[in-house]
């Protein structure tokens, strides 16, 4: 799915509107009555409810006062407030005339605001992507009291005061909302961790707009469903055999860290690879023979870390990181493997820590490698960023600058490419907020490398089955129970959904 700016969404609404010929007062109508349809199923089992519309002077009030007709009409209790205003939009005006007159209809007094009980429903319909300053005044006032309200409150498109694709000011005021039913396509603002309070839970709720207008909309940022990753991952070969799908290297683990390099190898069995062969330092040779007898041991001269690089010949990709220490051996390995290896290559935790405390290695990475860092990661690799639009342009940035690929993990984990284009991944949960999980993924990447995949099919696969994963383990234990094992042992069915079944 495209993630368009707050200017791309109102060309698109306009280009629907003639491609369509219809008027923006009934594409208004359709999303007014997509949010009301959503709203009447939550309500459902507690029909009882006020509902109050909370309504600016443009578009997005425009759409509460159309939902509350809608409301009305389907039965439900609804009170309008109107937000003072000099000026209203068209739309606006033709749906505040629309409203029945057995709806009330209040302007709001800053002064005087109404009391409501905690079992109102509360709708934010103040400002939506046409917002384009911090608010004040009555503004300011009513998104304070909404926040202070015990009810819960539902957003129309965008929670008030938070823009489509920028930060906005600190003294601006936003609303907190509970749910933010937004329309068609995903807004950047609902991906960044520091919104997070303000967009409470999102949905989309389609309103038909264009897909040709959407399809030719050039745009920088992706959200990663389903349909973007169809035909990416091919099915596997009636008369393959372990060759066919390529031979990882993985180098890991450290003394009391054998673990990680166990997890990410298990993952990368999980996840269709030919052979592995796991490189650990000697006090975990018998631990990966036992926890991983799928895969081929390798052990190193270290006793408690790695501190020589082994022949990399006749690898398909080479991954590094996991579990792995940051000994002043180790380092030399890293650099040797970043001059030397003449596979793809993966680098993720501790090797990653060691190119942030030597920056001077990051000029020898080779083309396509792929990072896989959680923020604080990356920040060692870069600089700290002011807040997540920030960190956003210095992702974009390093994988200019380094030509590389970087897989920055959180709630949606955002793949960053050499020419700038952003992918923030659709899947996962806060159950995959647990001890490595992280390591799985780098399994899962590497074994798609591994399989010949081209590095942004690899990331952007692996990060989505990595997600899905995790969804398929919670479903089974919950989002307490999961571990990265189970995240590991959940990679086969996850990965089945997004293979390409052979044409009919
Ligand atoms: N047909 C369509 O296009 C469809 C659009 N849709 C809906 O429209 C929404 C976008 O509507 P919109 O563009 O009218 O913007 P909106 O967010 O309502 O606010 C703009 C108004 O607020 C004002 N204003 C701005 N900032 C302010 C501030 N800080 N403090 C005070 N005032 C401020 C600004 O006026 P100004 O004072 O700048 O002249 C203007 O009057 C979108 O989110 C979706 O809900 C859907 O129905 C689908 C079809
Ligand atoms: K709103």
């Amino acid at each position: 799915m495209k993630i368009l700016s707050a200017a791309q969404i109102r060309a698109l609404d306009q280009a629907t509107i003639q491609a369509e010929g219809i008027t923006s007062v009934e594409l208004m109508e359709r999303a007014a009555a997509a949010f009301t349809e959503w709203l009447l199923e939550k309500l459902a089992a507690h029909p009882q409810r006020e509902v109050h519309v909370f309504c600016g002077p443009g578009n997005n009030g425009g759409d509460g006062l159309a939902a509350a007709r809608l409301l009305h009409l389907a039965g439900q209790a609804v009170r309008v407030w109107l937000l003072p205003a000099a000026r209203h939009s068209a739309d606006f005006t033709a749906n505040h005339q629309r409203l029945p007159s057995e709806v009330p209809c209040i302007e709001l007094d800053a002064y005087q605001l109404p009391e409501l009980s905690s079992s109102a429903v509360l709708v934010d319909a103040l400002f939506g992507t046409g917002l384009n300053r911090p608010l004040t005044g009555v503004a300011a006032a009513v998104v304070h009291y909404l926040n202070n309200s015990s009810a819960p409150v539902v957003a129309v498109d965008m929670p008030s005061g938070l823009l489509t694709d920028a930060p906005q000011p600190k003294s601006s005021p936003v609303v907190c909302a509970h749910y933010t039913i937004s329309f068609e396509l995903p807004k950047l603002a609902f991906l960044l961790p520091q919104n997070a309070d303000y967009v409470g839970q999102w949905e989309l709720v389609s309103i038909g707009l264009n897909t040709t207008v959407i399809h030719k909309t050039p745009v920088d940022n992706y959200y990663t469903d389903l349909k973007l990753l169809t035909n990416r991952l091919p099915a596997r070969q009636r008369f393959a055999h372990k060759g066919t799908y390529g031979h990882a290297l993985l180098l890991g683990g450290s003394y009391g860290k054998i673990g990680a390099a166990v997890l990410a190898a298990q993952a990368c069995l999980h996840s269709g690879v030919g052979l592995l062969t796991l490189a650990v330092p000697a006090v975990g040779y018998t631990v990966a023979q036992t926890a991983v007898p799928e895969a081929m041991a390798l052990p190193d001269v270290g006793q408690d870390y790695i501190g020589e690089l082994p022949n990399l010949k006749g690898y398909s990709v080479v991954a590094i990181g996991p579990g792995l220490g940051q000994q002043p051996d180790t380092l030399r390995v890293l650099e040797q493997l970043l001059r030397t290896c003449p596979a793809p290559l993966v680098l993720d935790a501790d090797a990653l820590n060691l190119l942030g405390s030597n920056r001077h290695l990051l000029a020898l990475l080779p083309p396509d490698t792929i990072l896989t860092p959680h923020p604080k990661e990356f920040e060692r690799l870069t600089q700290p960023a002011h807040d997540d639009y920030h960190r956003l342009e210095l992702l974009r940035a390093f994988c200019a600058r380094h030509r590389c690929y970087v897989v920055l993990k959180g709630a949606y984990t955002c793949i960053g490419t050499p020419t700038g284009t952003l992918y923030f991944n659709s899947t996962g949960n806060p159950g995959m907020a647990t001890g490595g999980s992280g390591d799985v993924l780098t399994g899962v990447v590497a074994a798609l490398c591994a399989q010949g995949l081209a590095p942004l099919d690899a990331a952007l696969l692996a990060v989505y089955a990595h997600g899905r994963a995790g969804d398929l383990g919670a479903q089974q234990i919950g989002q307490m129970g999961l571990t990265a094992g189970i995240i590991a042992a959940h990679l086969g069915p996850a990965l089945e959904e997004l293979t390409t079944p052979p044409t009919f």
